[in-house]
């Protein structure tokens, strides 16, 4: 127990998430304060780390701390109470497009060296690589992951389904992967029984030698392992899949994650661009490095480099895509009105949550008609698409997945301190030169090696021993808490897998497991028998390494209640702390152009009101605080009346918003404060306040709603105008008038 002030520190983000904050932010401010907790906030938006970075280039005026360095440390403390909502990993495209938004705002920021020649350009590019791609979440993930469908969002799925899209059993729809030369086919694992420092060598077939990296500190008891991904091999497969797509009279398409596997994936990305338009690139490679074609940012960097050639040559270019287009299988949309398909953005198709809005859709993706066609769906690596598989095949057997019987298969999800991939980023390397890639340690013994071409893609991992321990704990606790069977998702024929296996036996006797039902399965098996058991009703805990845990938090959540952004996403900090995400999904990038096209948020706030509520329980015990426990049982309170009676956003104009709920939100947790009678102080400030928005109801939700349909400028896309923001997310007069009473 500590006798700190109460504080919970409320993450601003970026897209549909930051607007969305506009709106709930100052109810639950206002709401908090009259029981003495404050909320504040802290900016880790893309545009404010991009800003944060570089306060040698800015006006004193524009310079702002390193809020996401900050809440890292104070992951690490007993007292961390973060409440975090989803915000952008970036891609290069990304990442160029708030650069330029900042620029143009005034902020002198440098441009993002692409080819960096000076020692000042490596440096700024290696301080924007830091911040592209999954550079949040890691920092802040100093415990493992448990995220579920709370009943209430169980119960509001079986009393209101949502459409699911049939399956049938002749379904062309599938997975392709690679049958040799990926990760899968090559990962080699071990345990350290002592700590040692590591280097990782590259000794090429003439003795050449380069250090890939040097010092890595490893602990006793700490499981490493590397693989690498054979390019020669890769192209071979894509070539393929492209082939037998078009023999099959499928879409193509990729499912990858650039964004969290922000080393190797572009790379793979670029290379399934490269195979899909070979004879494009054939004849234009030339012309595509004078004009700095680099695909691994998508397609879409070709295209828009085509700008710097002269019309001519464009148009011989353009002409040459299309007929290479005509020759080719049909690829997926992204979004077939404006022609942008699967391979144009590597952030725009993101494996965990692409192939379960697939699964969901019968198997199917957009062709570039607008119409839906079965899709072969490829995942080049076999280490998690067997699950996929699994999936497609039990539907195509079964048929779809009936949201009003099914059950639940929350996660218990391994990613403390840099957990498996998410430890990997400065451990992955594309092979400059053929040869053997070695880890050796202080004693010069080479631990793991593997024979590399040039180009492969090698990576190493690593999980530290605590980690393991605190997520073997968390299962049990789980399983016990929820009296649910538990499945571990590990795969003995994989080296990583097996060390973990070795682990998990070690540390489930340090628990009682009496009475509990425990499995190991390898991932297709834990499939089948967990969608066997949904199909029945029944729930199972998965319990997974860091990748499963993103895979399947998003793929049994769309299948269960629609969205994953209904889970309750908590992760107990392995200091005592509390992390609290909000949903299990991302910043929803179409919800902002929906919003500032017609005036309407699409966002469902409902995963941050379930994070405050439990962020608001852990406070209560942390600090001993009986009036923080009272907000968030009446949060709760709120919450579960808020899906009684259907708040949540409307998809189309016109109908209630993100706005609206939120007042509905309010009202509700006004009345349940109201009602309650543990606290007469906060009952009597809360009485007259439900009241007043009770009695406005229908002049508040009037106001809210015809603030729509209209164009919204919010002066920016990555650092919106707050001033603009706030007055767009904050229409209704009557209601901010009434929250005014609570200041
Ligand atoms: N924890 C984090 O910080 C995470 C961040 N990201 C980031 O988010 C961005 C977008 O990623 P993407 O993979 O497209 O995933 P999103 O989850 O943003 O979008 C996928 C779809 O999920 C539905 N959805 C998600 N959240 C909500 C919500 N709260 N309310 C209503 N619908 C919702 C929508 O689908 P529909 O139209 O079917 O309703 C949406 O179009 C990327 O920049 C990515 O890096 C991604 C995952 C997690
Ligand atoms: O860290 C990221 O980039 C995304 C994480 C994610 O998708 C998740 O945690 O579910
Ligand atoms: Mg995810």
């Amino acid at each position: 127990m500590s006798d700190q002030t109460p504080k919970i520190l409320y993450t601003l983000t970026d897209e549909a998430p930051a607007l969305a904050t506009y709106s709930l932010l100052p109810i639950v401010q206002a709401f908090t304060k009259s029981a003495g907790v404050q909320v504040e906030t802290r900016d880790i938006s893309l545009s404010g780390r991009i800003i944060s970075t570089f306060p040698e280039y800015l006006k004193p005026e524009q310079i702002i701390n390193d809020d996401l360095a900050e809440l890292g440390k104070i992951a690490t403390t007993p007292e961390a109470n973060i409440v975090k909502l989803p915000n952008i990993s970036a891609s290069v495209p990304q990442l160029k497009a708030a650069i330029k938004e900042l620029q143009a705002q005034g902020y002198a920021l440098p441009d993002y060296p692409e080819e960096p020649k000076t020692e000042e350009e490596k440096n700024i590019k290696s301080k924007y690589d830091k911040i592209k791609g999954s550079a949040v979440n890691p920092v802040l993930r100093e415990g493992n992951s448990d995220r579920r469908a709370p009943l209430a969002v169980k119960n509001y799925a079986k009393k209101h389904p949502h459409s699911m899209g049939k399956w049938a059993s002749d379904s062309k729809s599938h997975v392709d992967s690679m049958t040799e030369g990926d990760f899968y086919g090559s990962e080699k694992s071990v345990t350290l029984d002592s700590e040692t420092t590591v280097s990782i060598e590259l000794v090429g077939k003439d003795g050449k030698k380069e250090t890939l990296k040097s010092g890595l500190k490893l602990s006793e008891g700490e499981v490493i392992d590397a693989s690498a991904l054979s390019i020669s091999a890769l192209k071979a497969f894509l070539k393929k899949a492209k082939a037998d797509a078009k023999a099959k009279g499928v879409l193509f398409s990729l499912h990858l994650k650039a964004t969290m596997m922000k080393v190797s994936d572009p790379i793979i990305f670029g290379h399934a661009v490269k195979v899909f338009f070979e004879p494009v690139f054939a004849k234009h490679a030339a012309t595509f490095e004078s004009i700095g074609v680099d695909v691994n940012n998508g397609f879409g960097d070709l295209l828009a480099n085509l700008e710097k050639l002269d019309a001519d040559k464009k148009a011989e270019i353009l002409s040459d895509i299309d007929d290479c287009y005509a020759e080719s299988p049909e690829v997926a949309m992204v979004n077939s009105d404006k022609g942008i398909t699967n391979l144009h953005v590597p952030s725009d198709v993101i494996i965990d949550a692409s192939m379960p809005a697939m699964i969901r859709s019968s198997g199917k993706m957009w062709d570039k008609g607008g119409k839906l066609q079965d899709t072969k769906a490829v995942i080049p690596d076999r280490s998690y698409a067997g699950v996929y598989q699994a999936t497609i095949d039990f539907c195509k057997e079964n048929g779809a997945f009936d949201p009003a019987t099914m059950g639940s298969v929350p996660n218990v999800g391994l990613m403390a301190q840099k957990a498996e991939e998410y430890g990997s980023h400065d451990k992955t390397f594309e092979i400059p030169f053929a040869g053997k890639v070695n880890v050796v340690n202080a004693a010069g013994k080479v631990l793991l090696s593997h024979e590399v071409e040039a180009g492969d893609i090698w990576r190493m991992c690593q999980t530290k021993d605590a980690p393991i321990q605190d997520w073997v704990k968390l299962a049990v606790t789980r399983a016990r808490l929820s009296g649910t069977p538990a499945v571990f998702w590990l795969d003995p024929l994989r080296s990583h897998d097996a060390e973990l296996i070795k682990k998990v036996e070690k540390y489930l006797p340090n628990h009682d497991t009496a009475s509990l039902e425990i499995h190991i399965m390898p991932p297709v098996e834990a499939t089948i028998f967990s969608c066997q058991r949904i199909k029945e009703g029944k729930n199972t805990i998965s319990v997974t390494g860091n990748v499963l845990r993103d895979y399947l938090t998003d793929l049994f959540p769309i299948l269960e209640v629609g969205t994953s952004a209904k889970m309750l996403s908590i992760v107990p900090l392995m200091n005592g702390g509390g992390l609290f995400e909000t949903g299990a999904g991302g910043s929803a990038p179409k919800h902002v152009e929906q919003f500032t096209q017609e005036g309407h948020l699409r966002w469902d706030s409902l995963g941050e009101f379930l994070a405050l509520a439990v962020s608001l329980e852990h406070l209560g015990q942390t600090f001993n605080n009986p009036e923080a426990l009272l907000l968030g049982e009446t949060l709760d309170t709120a919450t579960g009346k808020f899906l009684d009676n259907d708040k949540s956003p409307a998809r189309v104009v016109g109908k209630l918003d993100n706005r609206g709920g939120h007042f509905y939100l309010a009202l509700y947790w006004a009345e349940a404060l109201a009602a309650q009678t543990k606290n007469a102080g906060l009952q009597a400030k809360f009485a007259p306040i439900a009241k007043a928005l009770a009695e406005n109801e229908d002049k508040i939700v009037e106001e809210y709603n015809s603030s729509q349909g209209k164009p919204v400028d919010i002066g920016g896309y990555f650092r919106p105008d707050v001033a603009k923001t706030a007055k767009a997310m904050l229409p209704s007069e009557t209601f901010n008038e009434i929250l005014a009473k609570l200041a």
